[in-house]
């Protein structure tokens, strides 16, 4: 699939507008990218509300970070590059900071992962077809070093049965697919399991 820097630019407002109403890009929580023809990455520029993006609101780096045309590149552009490094089928990566992802990511206070099985949604991971499987979402503790979350991270990324997508705790989710619709699927399909695990406690209570 062909991406230009303008279709990028137009994918990434209209996927802000549509998290915002969600309720996942609170203030200036949250940033996007995708990779672009030329290998390098449009991302959202940092500090500007995710709800209220235009395309003046989106730039581009290359893999290294550095930037390709004016303003600063969101604080979290490290961990948007090592997924593309990571995985170079990937086309687009969103980070969110939803309540009910937080919530989890803390209440999980000290474990490494939440694992998802038996739900009907695990098909929205790709390559998933089955309700009948174990999809590990990896946490992650925070940091304002991108590089000390990027090294705890990696190993579980590439585990077995990883989810396209890991939580930072008391932070946010980030979720990534081959294009920005697979992205916004997992990350929507992500946030979905997230608050049906939630309800399922509530209930059980
Ligand atoms: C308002 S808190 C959110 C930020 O600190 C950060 O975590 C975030 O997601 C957005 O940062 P940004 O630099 O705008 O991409
Ligand atoms: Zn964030």
């Amino acid at each position: 699939m062909t991406m230009s820097f303008e279709d990028a630019a137009t994918g990434l407002v209209e996927v802000g507008r549509r998290l915002d109403a969600r309720g996942w890009a609170p203030a200036t929580a949250g940033n996007y990218s995708v990779r672009l023809d030329d290998g390098s990455i449009a991302v959202t520029v940092s500090g500007w509300h995710k709800g209220r993006l235009t395309p003046e609101g989106v730039m581009r780096v290359d893999l290294d970070g550095t930037p390709l045309t004016p303003g600063k590149p969101s604080a979290e552009t490290d961990l948007h590059l090592a997924i593309y490094r990571l995985f170079p089928h990937v086309g687009a990566v969103l980070h969110g900071h939803s309540p009910e992802a937080v919530g989890m990511s803390r209440a999980a206070a000290d474990a490494g992962e939440w694992v998802f099985a038996g739900h009907e949604m695990l098909k929205v991971f790709p390559g998933n077809t089955t309700h009948e499987a174990e999809i590990r979402l990896p946490i992650v503790d925070n940091s304002q070093d991108m590089a000390v979350i990027e090294e705890a991270i990696r190993p579980a990324l590439l585990a077995p049965n990883a989810a396209p997508a890991y939580l930072i705790r008391s932070h946010g989710l980030y979720a990534w697919g081959k294009d920005l619709a697979e992205a916004e699927r997992v990350l929507e399909g992500t946030e979905w399991l997230i608050a049906a695990e939630l309800a399922e406690r509530a209930w059980k209570r």
